[in-house]
């Protein structure tokens, strides 16, 4: 469909400041009920039509932008954000400019566009329509726990505006009576976060292609301005971190390219919807001085910025006189309710910057929280994990609450701070009720984290503990093993919803799961892998599931976040000092292993990613918060070896993840990672195999990092990136066992005995091969027995082909 295929109206000349009642830059787009989960999913099951589809999205999209208005937000001047993706945000710009990667054209239509079917398929890979090829790659957006899909730009990529996906959602709202503001990833942001398509000529950058994607971005804005959409929203969080492949007079000179020809050469009001450029997850990146003044000196309309992780700049900012700047002040990222008055502080405080407009904002999109504190339970009786504390709803913010924080902080700023007494009042015993809870400090945990040395982060030699292991576990080269979960099946979530209602007893409920770790045993034992795990099918979530057995956190019951697609998340709330009141894993454990003569892996999370994917107390530096939670794991370790276990894997899949996106913020935050990781494995024997597993991120920052772990052995995704991270680990002088993924578990599809055979073999020619180990990316959880059957079979017989060859 093409832009004339809707009504063209007159655009709503913007005068004066924006959003003068405040606005969110996004909106968990999920459904409050995983509606959209429910409804891809059961598309891509084959139970469903695309129009069944279609329809239940425009329901949501609807009751989104209703609830919105609901909220406080203005339904006629743009403040409400239209954020909403069948998938993914950076997958949507790849359609609306048609530019799939060549192994997936045959899915475009004669205009160039996917329809939902072959946009899932570019998505999540297997054969479709004649067309087969692995997904898109995933990896981490920004330092969220959210997961885009990376674009591959190549110099032949096709690249125009062919799909109005963003034009038809503004109509739909419009003709329901809320006029949106349509959210699109920005055209340098969606550039510096692609990789050169696999047959680009060496040299070749997608920021090469800048022309060709402003010239798209262009006929969107005009499209947009012909349905008389009065704001557009580009999202160009690529302007606050270190961590893109441009240098920052590279990101400069695409911004004044790319805002030059949008904001520019296109009038405001006919060829175009007044642009405000957001800049989430950190300060704007400079040379010097502020940096608000690249973005400043373009003709862009207004300017988000995070003003809760980028300092509050001062002083005049060139340029900024006819902009409205949207103050970042409520926190889009964690779920803590704010002090409201400080925030009017620092609205305040930006006074001086000469903006032609001031408006307040969240700091980031609300994608990364839940929607509602009221959809929770708090108190009375009931199953601990499902109720929460009553304490903690006075202290939560989900989405719904951040938009009335922002509504009555926009009114704070308009009428003056007494038309908001009450809520500034309200806010504050909020804030100190908080700081005084019993909990909050724990007098024995402080004294045991003080009283650390140096000798409890270090383990002995590796080349002690690597004869120990060898002696003690006597494994065949490249040994094959899993990352821990297999399949969670319809039968283990119903056991285990029945058990949270309670329905099922505990006995019951324990019964069913140690029938299910007997069958991975059994099925483990048949597959001929080397090292078994027990599958975890009691757990819910590899953070949820340690959260609910630490004192200090909190759970929520319908808290869901995306995580990718429709994946979803429930982080718990780090609201306390941590401790363990009871062994968690270790039944478990000593349960499998008694099935079997095999060695077992226990399985635990690590401290970084119990961290990266919950809630954070902000009260104290993480580093702090790492080391009591590493303490808690460190005891679990050594009541697993206590069960004779002689492997324990402890997956820090998010150590990427919270990198600080500024270069100068690294080296610290490195630091206590590591040592939170250390302190937590290095209690134990030599003769006990320490795995860690990493995943769904670019590790290449944190190479010297993966090191200094000091695992005895790696395991990290690598089949989609065709194992790039096995000559990186070895050029950084890794040495000790490395488990490059050999089989995409993103993707349903069934890889053959050649294409991993080949992997390994890719894996055995750039590091020492008796140093490799052969796994899955991550975890099977996600996946199907019928998928991963045939999967495992096809990785032990290409193990057992390359150990033939050595
Ligand atoms: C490995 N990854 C993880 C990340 N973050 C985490 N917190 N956990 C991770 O594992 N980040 C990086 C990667 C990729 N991300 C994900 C995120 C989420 C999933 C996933 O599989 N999510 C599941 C939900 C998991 C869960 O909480 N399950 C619960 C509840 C299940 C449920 O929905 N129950 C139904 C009732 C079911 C019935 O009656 O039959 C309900 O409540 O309505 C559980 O198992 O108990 C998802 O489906 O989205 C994977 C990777
Ligand atoms: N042990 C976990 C790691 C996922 S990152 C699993 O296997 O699911
Ligand atoms: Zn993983």
């Amino acid at each position: 469909m093409s832009s004339t295929d809707h009504p063209t109206t007159p655009v709503t000349p913007t005068t004066g400041p924006a959003f003068p009642g405040g606005t969110v830059l996004g909106y968990p787009r999920i459904g409050r009920r995983r509606e959209l989960k429910r409804a891809v999913e059961a598309f891509w099951a084959g139970r469903t039509t695309a129009a069944e589809l279609e329809s239940a999205a425009a329901d949501l999209r609807l009751a989104t932008v209703r609830r919105l208005v609901e909220l406080g937000l203005d339904a006629t001047d743009g403040s409400v954000p239209g954020s909403f993706s069948f998938y993914d945000q950076v997958l949507d710009v790849v359609a609306t400019l048609g530019a799939v990667p060549a192994r997936f054209t045959g899915l475009l239509d004669e205009s160039g566009r996917l329809d939902v079917a072959g946009y899932s398929t570019v998505a999540r890979g297997a054969g479709d329509r004649g067309v087969s090829g692995a997904a898109l790659e995933m990896t981490k957006w920004f330092d969220t726990n959210y997961h885009y899909l990376v674009p591959e730009i190549g110099p032949d990529t096709p690249i125009s505006f062919v799909d109005d996906r963003f034009v038809a959602a503004f109509v739909e709202a419009k003709e329901a009576g809320v006029v949106t503001r349509p959210v699109v990833v920005g055209p340098v942001t969606f550039l510096a976060l692609s990789k050169a398509a696999d047959d680009a000529p060496e040299g070749f950058r997608p920021l090469d292609r800048l022309d060709d994607v402003v010239a798209a971005y262009a006929d969107l804005l005009r499209a947009l301005a012909a349905a008389g959409a009065p704001w557009v929203q580009l999202d160009e969080p690529a302007l606050v971190t270190d961590s893109v492949d441009a240098t920052f007079a590279e990101l400069s000179a695409a911004v004044t390219t790319a805002y030059g020809a949008l904001a520019t050469d296109l009038a405001v009001g006919t060829d175009r919807p007044a642009v405000l450029v957001a800049a989430p997850f950190g300060g704007l990146r400079s040379d010097a001085g502020d940096g608000l003044a690249l973005l400043a000196g373009t003709d862009v309309d207004a300017i988000a910025v995070d003003l809760v992780k980028g300092a509050v700049p001062t002083g005049a900012v060139p340029g900024l006189a006819g902009k409205t700047l949207v103050a970042g002040v409520v926190d889009g990222h964690n779920v803590w309710r704010a002090d409201l008055a400080a925030k009017l502080d620092v609205v305040d405080a930006l006074a001086g910057l000469g903006a032609g407009g001031l408006a307040v904002g969240t700091s980031t999109s609300l994608l990364h929280v839940p929607h509602d504190v009221e959809d929770e339970v708090f108190g009375g009786p009931g199953t601990p994990g499902t109720v929460l504390d009553p304490r903690l709803r006075d202290w939560l913010a989900f989405a719904d609450q951040k938009v009335v924080e922002v509504a009555t902080l926009a009114r704070g700023l308009a009428e003056g701070r007494d038309a908001v007494a009450a809520e500034l009042a309200a806010s504050a015993a909020a804030v100190a009720s908080r700081t005084a809870a019993a909990g909050v400090v724990v007098p024995a945990v402080r004294e045991r984290a003080a009283a650390l040395t140096d000798a409890d982060f270090a383990r002995g030699s590796y080349a002690d503990r690597a004869a120990a292991q060898a002696e003690r576990l006597d494994l065949p080269p490249l040994p094959t093993t899993t990352i821990g979960s297999f399949p969670q099946t319809p039968e283990i979530r119903r056991a285990r919803a029945l058990w949270t209602k309670g329905e099922l007893s505990d006995a019951d409920y324990t019964t069913a799961m140690r029938a299910e770790v007997a069958r991975v045993v059994r099925l483990q034992e048949d597959l001929g892998l080397d090292v078994l795990v027990h599958g975890e099918p009691e757990r819910n979530d590899m953070v949820q599931y340690f959260a609910e057995h630490l004192d200090g956190f909190a759970v929520t019951a319908n808290g869901w976040v995306q995580s990718y697609g429709s994946r979803c998340v429930r982080p718990p709330i780090l609201w306390g000092d941590v401790q363990r009141p009871a062994p968690i894993t270790v039944e478990w454990s000593a349960y499998t292993a008694s099935l079997t003569d095999k060695p077992v892996k226990g399985m635990l999370t690590g401290p970084v990613t119990i961290l990266a994917w919950s809630f954070v107390r902000d009260d104290q530096p993480l580093g702090d918060t790492a080391n009591q939670v590493g303490l808690a794991l460190r005891d679990e370790i050594a009541d697993l070896e206590a069960a004779g276990i002689g492997i324990v894997q402890v997956d820090e899949p998010a150590l990427r993840e919270l990198l600080p996106l500024r270069k100068a913020d690294q080296p610290a935050y490195l630091d206590w990672s590591v040592r939170s990781f250390r302190l937590a494995t290095s209690g134990v024997d030599t003769a006990t195999q320490i795995h860690t597993h990493l995943c769904y991120s670019e590790f290449g920052e944190v190479i010297g990092a993966i090191d200094g772990l000091d695992a005895d052995v790696t395991s990290v995704e690598a089949a989609r990136s065709r194992m790039e991270i096995v000559p990186e680990l070895r050029d950084a002088g890794y040495s000790r066992g490395i488990g490059p993924g050999v089989y995409d578990i993103h993707s349903p599809r069934v890889p053959s005995v050649d294409e991993v055979t080949e992997l390994l073999r890719l894996a055995a020619k750039s590091i020492d091969p008796r140093v490799v180990w052969v796994n899955p990316d991550c975890g099977l959880k996600t996946r199907r027995y019928e998928e991963t059957v045939p999967s495992l079979e096809h990785l032990v017989a290409a193990a057992q082909a390359v150990r033939a060859t050595l």
